[in-house]
């Protein structure tokens, strides 16, 4: 892996769902039909950056970041860690992606076991991974230096496994050893790991292990770790506790005896116990007060910082994702619709479902305050029969029209609607006109009552009145559904306003800030509205 390449690199991820289907699905014996979680994923992460992931709840965030981290199985594509093909991964190599890449879930109240210790639930995956490790390829080094004293008759021995503390560099554990004379080392505390004295001289380790001093001939110095795995995992769990900010005197307690905002500190101090390089957060200040989320999210940039820590941050919040991210990718049904740099997409939201979910957060500058407002209304449609091309067609309000049809765009998005509920025949007209008015037999009414009929449906469908040919083009389509020909009354509509953006999914662009929309193709602009916003 050279410097310029990701950490992570996720190619056309799929993650299909099929076990889900119902009772009746299988008795009808149709072809199972699977939940498209995630459809065709693609995004790298650099090493040091955070990559916020946002959509609506259920458009595949979580799957995605399971997926990636091999607690789902995919259905197709590729995501790679480190260079590596996590899905090719085996044994010791499996073991070291598990140790790498981890996850702190939503929920501290549900992630964290109610039977187990503070100090049990950190030093898990030291167990699990058999924390400390020791490799006997790596050679154990001293670098001296002493003071008042020649460095002549100072003898250093360092033990062959103090790479269980010091992170070895190309295959060497370098400690860092300190020999001075009493006069000028002061007052030395006997009972302090890392300290020893004796006759006249203070020995000294920087790292967290223990040294002894003899003073013979020479003088002579031991390196070692001498405190037992269980005391070590202990120590590093306290240390950890201590870093996310709890007090190292919780170890024995519960998860009830803490906050919201403790326990998923708890959460992240687990996460990092085995010096990850990569975490998924997965919408962690959710569950947690106002009053909590920023202080969590401040320790989450920390220790980024300080552990040189990459992230995939998933939230259904933008206001959190702007707070932390580098960049953002939008997810909707499944699909990136638009990824960019955060500024800029704050700035410059291109894809209108971007633009909706923006209008949601409260603005922070007048300019963004001025930009027209759209509202995102209606539910994101199931991803077991995602709308045909743009998944977002059947909500956006900037739908494009075909070329030729002089139509706003609020009377577009009223007649696309209407195409959708005779498409889905998800209109009673049993209902339709004042009560008992049409008598309906099969679901038709008489012929007689069509125009009746027809004029009170579109009174109850239509907010506006329509200008007179779209007019004529909806009442030819209502007859059709007044004696219960709703495919032809479909048709009629299809064909007279069938809109690209359902017959094409748009791909993401190979622009810098790319976006997956039919209003930023070359082809599709020349007839379209402009896409300012
Ligand atoms: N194990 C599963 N079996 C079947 N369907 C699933 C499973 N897990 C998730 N799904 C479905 O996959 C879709 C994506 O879910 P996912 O949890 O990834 O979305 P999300 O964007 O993270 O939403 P949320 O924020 O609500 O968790 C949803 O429709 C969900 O119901």
């Amino acid at each position: 892996m050279s410097a310029d390449d990701p950490l992570v690199r996720v190619e056309d991820l799929r993650k299909y769902f099929w076990e889900n289907d119902s009772l009746l699905d299988r008795l009808l014996g149709g072809e199972p039909v699977p939940v498209r979680a995630v459809d065709g994923v693609s995004f790298d992460i650099d090493p040091g950056e955070t990559l916020g992931l946002v959509g609506e709840s259920g458009c595949g965030k979580s799957t995605t970041g399971e997926t990636l981290l091999r607690l789902q199985e995919p259905t197709d594509g590729d995501v790679v860690f480190d260079g590596e093909s996590v899905y090719d991964l085996e044994g010791d190599a499996l073991t070291d992606f598990r140790r790498g890449a981890q996850v702190v879930f939503q929920d501290p109240f549900s992630s964290l076991d109610p039977r187990m210790t503070i100090g049990g639930i950190v030093t898990q995956p030291l167990e699990i991974h058999d924390w400390p490790w020791t490799d006997p390829g790596v050679e154990s080094r001293a670098e001296l230096r002493t003071d008042g004293i020649s460095a002549d008759i100072v003898s250093v021995t360092v033990a062959d496994d103090v790479d269980k503390l010091v992170a070895p560099v190309d295959g060497v554990a370098t400690v860092h050893v300190t020999v001075r004379s009493s006069d000028v080392a002061g007052d030395v505390d006997p009972d302090e790991r890392g300290v020893d004295e004796a006759d006249g001289v203070v020995a000294e380790v920087a790292e967290d292990l223990s040294v002894d001093v003899e003073r013979g001939d020479g003088i002579d110095v031991r390196v070692s770790v001498d405190r037992s795995t269980k005391r070590l995992r202990l120590d590093r769990a306290r240390s950890l506790l201590e870093r996310v900010g709890l007090s190292i005197d919780q170890l024995d307690r519960y998860p009830h005896e803490f906050s919201g905002g403790q326990r998923q500190r708890i959460g992240i101090a687990r996460a990092l116990a085995l010096e990850p390089e990569f975490v998924v957060l997965d919408e962690p200040t959710s569950a947690l007060d106002v009053s909590v989320q920023a202080q969590v999210l401040n320790l989450l940039a920390d220790l980024q910082a300080e552990f040189d820590l990459t992230y995939l941050l998933i939230s259904h919040d933008l206001s959190v994702i702007r707070h932390v991210c580098d960049r953002v990718a939008v997810m909707y049904l499944g699909e990136i619709v638009e990824i960019g740099p955060v500024d800029e997409l704050f700035a410059d939201p291109k894809h209108p479902y971007t633009q909706a979910l923006l209008d949601s957060v409260p603005r922070a500058s007048t300019d963004e305050r001025e930009r027209e407002r759209e509202t995102l209304s209606g539910d994101v449609p199931s991803p077991r029969d995602p709308p045909s091309g743009c998944r977002f067609r059947t909500r956006c309000p900037k739908v494009i029209p075909p070329a030729d049809l002089e139509i706003d765009q609020e009377t577009y998005r009223e007649l696309m609607t209407l195409r959708e509920r005779v498409e889905s025949r998800d209109v009673s007209l049993e209902t339709v006109g004042d009560d008992g008015r049409f008598a309906l037999e099969n679901g038709t009414v008489s012929e007689a009552d069509v125009d009746a009929f027809v004029a009170a449906l579109k009174d109850r469908l239509l907010g506006t009145e329509l200008p007179a040919r779209h007019d004529a083009v909806v009442t030819e389509a209502l007859a059709s559904v007044a004696v219960g020909d709703w495919e032809a009354a479909a048709d009629r509509l299809r064909e007279e306003y069938e809109s690209v953006c359902e017959r094409r999914n748009p791909a993401l662009d190979a622009d810098e800030h790319p976006v997956a929309c039919h209003l930023y193709d070359a082809a599709e602009r020349r007839d379209a509205p402009a896409p300012e916003h």
